[in-house]
C-alpha cells in the first residue's frame, strides 16, 4: 500500500550525493568527499546533531534559484513515483540565508517547481518554511516576516533543528506573527527531546501538528491528550532508526500509538539521507511492525485529515484512497 500525503519532508533531505557533486561542479565548489559513495559512506549517525553537521555541509552547493528548482522537481518526481498525491515540503530558508543566499532566490525556486507540482507530476504541493530551533528567537521572527511580506506562496511555519537547548517560549513571536498571517504552524517536538517539549510546542506555540512527537510516548496524559484533541503526529520510523532515537524498527512505537487513538501519519523526513523515499519507509515500517491493511488504511487517511488541503482537495484524496482501497467513496 502507499501513502497519499506526505506531510513531513526537509527538501534539503532529498539532496542525493550525485545532485551534491553535480551542483558543486557547476557552482565551481570543492568538495570534501572524492565522490557520490564517499559521501554515502558517510551517511551512518549516531544522533541526530550528527546527521545535521552533515546535511548542513552538503547543503553549501545549493546556491541559486535554479538549484533549489532542481533539488524541488527531483523531490516531487520521486514522490509521484512512490504514490504520493500531496506533499508539503518544510525548507530550512535560514540555513542558506545566513550563508549569503537571498531569500527571494531559494522561494522563488522552490515554489516556482511546487507550482508545476500538479502539471508535471500529478501531485499538488505546498511549502513549510522552518525556523531553525539553535538560532536566537529574533532571527526567527525576521525570518517570519520576511517570508510573510514577500508574497510567495507559504502554506506554514515549521520549527525544527536540536531540540536539546532552546525552549519553545523563544518562538512565540514568530509563531504569533504567522498565525495572523494565517499561516498553519507545525513543530519538531519529542523526536530526542522529553514529552515535556511536546506540551511546549503545543502550549506556547499552538501548533496544529507536531513533527515527530514519538517520545510523547513516556507520558500517558499527554498521549490522552493528543487523542483527545486529534493532535496529528508526522511520525518517521526510518529516520527515527538511523538517528538512534529507537534501537531496532520493531521496536517503534508507531503501532502502539495508532493502536492507543493517537493521529500518527507516516512520512520520511531526510530520504536522501536515511535510504529511503515514503514507498521504502512504508514497506520496512509495514514489515517491521506487521502492519496490516487496517492499521495502513489508517495512516493514509490519518495523512489526508492532517494535510493543510482546501476541503474539496481533501475529499479528492480521500475519494481516490478508498478507490485505491477498493471500496466505496
Ligand atoms: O529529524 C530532524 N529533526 C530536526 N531537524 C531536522 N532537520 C532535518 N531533519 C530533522
Ligand atoms: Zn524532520
Amino acid at each position: 500500500m502507499r501513502m497519499p500525503t506526505e506531510l513531513h519532508l526537509h527538501l534539503e533531505g532529498t539532496l542525493e550525493p550525485e545532485m551534491t557533486f553535480r551542483l558543486a561542479e557547476q557552482n565551481r565548489l570543492d568538495l570534501p568527499w572524492r565522490d557520490p559513495d564517499e559521501l554515502r559512506a558517510r551517511f551512518d549517525f549516531t544522533d541526530l546533531q550528527s546527521f545535521l553537521d552533515l546535511y548542513t555541509m552538503s547543503q553549501e552547493v545549493l546556491r541559486t534559484g535554479e538549484d533549489f528548482h532542481a533539488l524541488t522537481d527531483a523531490y516531487l518526481a520521486r514522490a509521484a513515483a512512490a504514490g504520493v498525491r500531496h506533499a508539503e515540503v518544510s525548507l530550512d530558508l535560514q540555513a542558506h540565508t545566513g550563508r549569503g543566499v537571498r531569500a527571494a532566490e531559494v522561494l522563488d525556486g522552490v515554489t516556482s517547481a511546487l507550482q508545476a507540482a500538479p502539471g508535471r507530476h500529478g501531485l499538488s504541493a505546498g511549502l513549510i518554511v522552518t525556523v531553525l530551533r539553535h538560532l536566537p528567537g529574533e532571527a526567527a521572527l525576521a525570518t517570519v516576516r520576511e517570508v510573510v511580506e514577500s508574497g510567495y506562496p507559504v502554506l506554514g511555519l515549521g520549527l525544527c533543528s536540536t531540540e536539546l537547548t532552546a525552549h519553545a517560549r523563544d518562538f512565540v513571536e514568530a509563531f504569533d506573527l504567522a498565525r495572523a498571517h494565517g499561516l498553519h504552524l507545525t513543530a519538531h517536538a519529542g523526536e530526542e527531546g522529553p514529552p515535556q517539549n511536546v506540551t511546549g510546542v503545543l502550549d506556547h506555540l499552538r501548533v496544529e501538528r507536531v513533527d515527530h512527537g514519538v517520545r510523547a510516548c513516556g507520558d500517558p496524559a499527554l498521549v490522552a491528550r493528543l487523542v483527545a484533541q486529534r493532535i496529528p503526529l508526522t511520525v518517521c520510523p526510518v529516520s527515527n532508526l538511523r538517528l538512534r532515537v529507537v534501537d531496532a524498527l520493531h521496536e517503534h512505537p508507531l503501532r502502539r500509538m495508532l493502536d492507543s487513538g493517537v493521529m500518527v501519519t507516516l512520512n520520511s523526513d531526510d530520504p536522501a539521507y536515511f535510504g529511503g523515499y515514503l514507498d521504502e519507509v512504508t514497506d520496512r515500517t509495514a514489515e517491521a511492525l506487521d502492519l496490516g491493511e487496517e492499521h495502513l488504511s489508517t495512516l493514509a487517511r490519518n495523512g489526508i485529515d492532517a494535510a493543510w488541503v482546501e476541503e474539496s482537495r481533501r475529499r479528492e484524496l480521500h475519494a481516490e484512497l478508498e478507490r485505491d482501497l477498493g471500496g466505496t467513496p
